[in-house]
């Protein structure tokens, strides 16, 4: 198999994450297309070695994904709560605060995220920045009154020390984007987004808002995965540690 650049740095990255799981692993399994290098290397590793793994995953596309490769799968409720959440990001700053929802998943994959013991973002390197925005942040929204609640999201970042304040229904062809959860997104279109909590805040007390792809506070680690099929982690309580290892 002959990979992109990109994709070896993702494989990378979700190669190093799988070395994390243990035994009888309570697992969140993200979404995306690192996610899903995730889950297909985890699926080859449980196979191998006959690991009792339970998976949650934040996506229909992600549990169709798992359920094939012989993962066993169980809804959120069924697990109670998880030992680790493995997940892309479409942005990840220095403290680790995250823009997701670049794949449409974000409401299951932040739940999912919060009731885990750990999370850990396996990512490119494209993805870090100093300061979040750049990525048009994701809001998934009720479609009942969606174009009120998109005014008053527009009304709010007005009110916001953010720099850009456009926000876009998301598209699938010629029909608004549906979520797993039968809602809208709209793409919020900053190039600064200032206070991440504040922000999150301000946006999660607009009825008609599900929930933003805001992660803050959320993520433990992140799993950078470089073109050469290094890795590098970042952690908020342990000093950056370099892994030579690459993958063949
Ligand atoms: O938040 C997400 C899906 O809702 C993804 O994790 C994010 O979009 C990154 O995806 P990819 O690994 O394909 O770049």
């Amino acid at each position: 198999m002959s990979l992109d650049r990109k994709e070896i740095a993702k494989r990378a990255a979700a190669a190093a994450a799988v070395a994390l799981v243990e035994d009888g692993h309570r697992l969140g399994l993200g979404t995306g297309s690192t996610a899903k290098w995730f889950v297909e290397l985890l699926a080859e590793r449980a196979k191998a070695e006959g690991l009792d793994l339970v998976c949650v995953p934040t996506s229909l596309r992600t549990a169709r994904q798992a359920q094939a490769a012989g993962l066993k799968v169980v809804t959120l409720d069924e697990a109670g709560w998880l030992d680790l959440t493995i997940d892309g990001a479409d942005e990840f700053d220095p403290d680790l605060n995250l823009i997701k929802g670049g794949g449409g998943a974000l409401l299951q994959e932040k739940i999912v995220a919060t009731a885990s013991d750990r999370m850990v973002v396996i990512s490119d390197a494209s993805k870090q920045v100093e300061h979040l925005g750049v990525f048009p942040l994701p809001v998934e929204i009720a479609t009942f009154g969606w174009e009120t609640t998109k005014a008053i999201v527009e009304e709010t970042l007005e009110d916001m020390d953010v720099e850009g304040k456009i926000a876009t229904l998301r598209m699938d062809k010629d029909e608004p984007y549906i979520t797993d959860n039968g809602n809208f997104i709209i793409d919020c279109h900053l190039r600064r987004l200032g206070d991440a909590e504040e922000l999150a805040l301000a946006l999660n007390m607009i009825p008609g808002v599900v929930e933003t792809g805001l992660f803050v506070d959320i993520a433990d680690s992140v799993i950078i995965g470089y073109e050469d099929g290094t890795t590098e982690i970042l952690s908020l309580d342990d000093e950056d540690d370099e892994d030579e290892a690459g993958f063949d």
